[in-house]
């Protein structure tokens, strides 16, 4: 077998093989719609998960997120079309019988039996002997450090053990297929964040194929090896973490993943003539805040500039946020907090510049409609 190394560069695929790379997808939509009468929830939606990947299907409400996970679990059937799993049709086959681990915010913990009880039930339901039952419940329990909580009632947690817990008995079973539904929504930032690395490493650990909705950006950039964005019903796009934050194809992708300064009445076109249908686009910490006279630098024919005045300066911890006032145009710049650097006020006439090679071009229209 030749390894993965001659894949290198992308860590989705590392430790992972050729040959497992040209077998079957773990899980494929092939042409999914869903219809609720006459709107369609999902609408020919065709893609395809790696075995061990971790996809994350983000989009605003009602853009049929939650819908292509209950497909996928089994919970609703789709209209037309066809799910396989390990290159298995399952449209036959009803949710219990689909061997994937569930972590939905509506799939609580049985409230009636302990912590202990919740992790062993799924291994009761497939026959398991007690004595690897209570020793993969143990292994498990210590693994989300909640080894001392096994006779603890699930009221007697916290919000962020009642997930860790969750998240234990999804993976009990040892599944190949991981669904998560908004795993993390009810919980604080600080918990939120803890629980992030959490499902990070025990992904990597476990090699679990998962398939995660959320609407949380920074959640989606932080665990996925790729991120689906929907719109309506469809994939708007669908790329890496970097890919998509770097390369939006659409003002819907540049606006919905970060934030995105639209450069159309600040820079002119470079022949005259911007092609139809296109914005320049750049993202705030690429864009470069400085007092109106400095000097020309060497990369400077790389570089297009503007002057502006600050409108708005906002301190963020580790971050400084200006809103700077470019004609009729505000930008938003962002720079990383440094001791030696200087402060622009509200007022201030600042001179902003950046390199050409950070200007993206978006569609302002994808997916059927106006972004
Ligand atoms: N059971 C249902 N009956 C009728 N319409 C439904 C049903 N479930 C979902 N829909 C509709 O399908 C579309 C997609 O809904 P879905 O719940 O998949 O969106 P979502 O992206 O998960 O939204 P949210 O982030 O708010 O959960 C919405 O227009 C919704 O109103």
């Amino acid at each position: 077998m030749i390894h993965a190394a001659t894949i290198a560069g992308d860590p989705r695929y590392q430790g992972d093989t050729v040959s497992q790379l040209s077998a079957p997808p773990q899980i494929e939509f092939r042409n999914v719609t869903k219809m609720y009468g006459g709107v369609a929830a999902v609408k020919e939606l065709s893609l395809t998960v790696s075995r061990g990947e971790f996809l994350t299907i983000l989009g605003p409400s009602g853009s049929g997120k939650t819908t292509a996970l209950m497909l996928l679990a089994g919970f609703i059937s789709p209209t037309q079309g066809d799910i396989l799993v390990a290159g298995k049709s399952v449209a036959s086959v009803p949710s219990y019988r689909r061997d994937q681990g569930i972590v939905f915010q509506s799939y609580a913990l049985f409230p009636h039996l302990s912590v202990r009880r919740n992790l062993e039930f799924p291994l009761e339901m497939r026959g398991v002997k007690a004595a690897e039952r209570a020793e993969r419940v143990a292994n498990l329990l210590a693994r989300v450090y909640l080894g001392d909580f096994g006779d603890r009632m699930p009221s007697q947690l916290s919000g962020g053990q009642q997930q860790r817990v969750a998240l234990a008995r999804a993976l009990i079973a040892d599944p190949p297929v991981l669904l998560l539904d908004e795993p993390l929504g009810a919980l604080d930032r600080n918990l939120r964040e803890q629980m992030q690395s959490e499902i990070k490493s025990l992904h990597k650990e476990f090699g679990i194929t998962t398939v995660c909705v959320t609407h949380d950006q920074e959640e989606a950039l932080t665990l996925s090896d790729r991120i689906i964005v929907m719109r309506g019903g469809s994939i708007e796009q669908i790329d890496t973490p970097e890919g998509l934050y770097d390369r939006p194809r659409s003002l819907f992708v540049a606006n919905f993943l970060g934030e995105a300064n639209f450069l159309q009445s600040v820079i002119a076109p470079p022949n005259g003539a911007r092609p139809s249908g296109m914005m320049p686009m750049i993202r705030p910490e690429r864009i470069r805040i400085a007092v109106p006279d400095t000097p020309t630098l060497a990369d400077a024919h790389q570089r297009q500039h503007a002057n502006g005045i600050v409108a708005e300066v906002i301190y963020a911890g580790a971050l400084r946020k200006y809103n700077v006032k470019v004609g009729d145009s505000t930008l938003v710049v962002r720079e990383h907090v440094a001791s030696d650097q200087q402060v622009f006020r509200p007022g201030e006439q600042v001179r902003l510049d950046w390199l050409r090679s950070d200007v993206r071009l978006v569609a302002t229209e994808t997916n059927g409609g106006a972004a």
